[in-house]
């Protein structure tokens, strides 16, 4: 593998772990093009590697495990590679493939995008402090596939839906109720119960644990299809008035006016 210098994440291997830091707590860790190229880097680096047994994921600071796509760096297509200026497709795909099971680790905000890393990632364990929740039909963004056919089969259609549609925001006990959490412990204790899991992990052979991800994995394969297909009309959209609205009004502190752009259409 190619070398890279990481500037938005930080990545460390010991005793089998590797951890995935999101190193952007100014920007609540969301991410911009160079932050996902980075994520997916490191997820290729402690994937393949057999020393490690565990991928944890998470977010610097207690504020933000991460607030999805950084809307500073978002007027219309993101700032990077790929069919909406962010190769969500690939950082989302590799979660999946990584042959070992990853955890997200949560304190604060996991929204939008930082929801959908959860979504996929095989565990996730919160804090107290954690809510979790999507926004898209809030700032004019939307995740075909995974963020939103997977989170179906994670928390079922109907709660699935709520999230998408009501963009409510759900605090880590409630997530726990809904299967989108797998367990939530007080804030000071979220590192030493991670490490639990993770000791757990690593008792077990990693070639049964790589066998049943793929096993399940391959249940809801089609939907990276979703995902592929999706980015195109997401891009069609962000080229629109009405999803820029979303990404103008979060800028300027206001309630966006979707429908003013909306009726607009022919
Ligand atoms: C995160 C919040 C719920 C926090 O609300 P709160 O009221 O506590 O605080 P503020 O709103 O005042 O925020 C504090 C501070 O942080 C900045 N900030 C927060 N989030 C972001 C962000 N994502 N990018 C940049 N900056 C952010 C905020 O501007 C404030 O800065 P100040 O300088 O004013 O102090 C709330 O902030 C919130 O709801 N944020 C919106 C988050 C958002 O819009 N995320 C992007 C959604 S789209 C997305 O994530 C996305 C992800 C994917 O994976 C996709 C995959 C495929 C297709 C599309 C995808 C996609 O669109």
């Amino acid at each position: 593998m190619t070398d890279m210098t990481y500037e938005d994440i930080l990545f460390d291997k010991k005793d089998g772990v590797a951890t995935i830091t999101i190193n952007r707590p100014d920007k609540m860790n969301a991410f911009r093009g160079q932050t996902v190229e980075e994520i997916i880097h490191a997820f290729n680096l402690a994937g393949w590697d057999k020393e490690v047994g565990v991928i944890v994921l998470t977010g610097a600071g207690d504020r933000a495990f991460c607030t999805g796509g950084d809307q500073s760096a978002h007027e219309g297509q993101y700032d990077g590679r790929g069919t909406i200026g962010l190769p969500m497709e690939d950082l989302h795909s590799i979660i999946r493939d990584v042959p070992k099971p990853v955890i997200a680790k949560v304190r604060g905000y996991a929204i939008g995008g930082g929801n959908v890393l959860c979504t996929i990632s095989d565990f996730t364990i919160a804090g107290e402090s954690a809510q979790f929740g999507q926004v898209g039909p809030k700032v004019g963004s939307v995740d075909p596939g995974y963020g939103t056919a997977f989170l179906a089969r994670v928390v079922g259609e109907k709660k699935a839906r709520e999230m998408w549609y009501l963009c409510r925001r759900y605090k880590a006990r409630e997530a726990l109720e809904m299967g989108l959490v797998n367990a939530v412990v007080p804030d000071d204790q979220l590192d030493a119960e991670v490490d639990r899991w993770c000791a757990e992990i690593l008792e077990k052979s990693p070639t049964a644990i790589a066998i049943a991800k793929r096993s399940f994995n391959m249940d809801t394969e089609h939907q990276r299809g979703i995902a592929g297909m999706g980015m195109y009309a997401l891009s069609l959209y962000y080229d629109t008035d009405e999803s820029k609205e979303g990404g103008i009004s979060f800028k300027e502190k206001r309630k966006p006016d979707f429908r003013k752009h909306y009726m607009r259409k022919g």
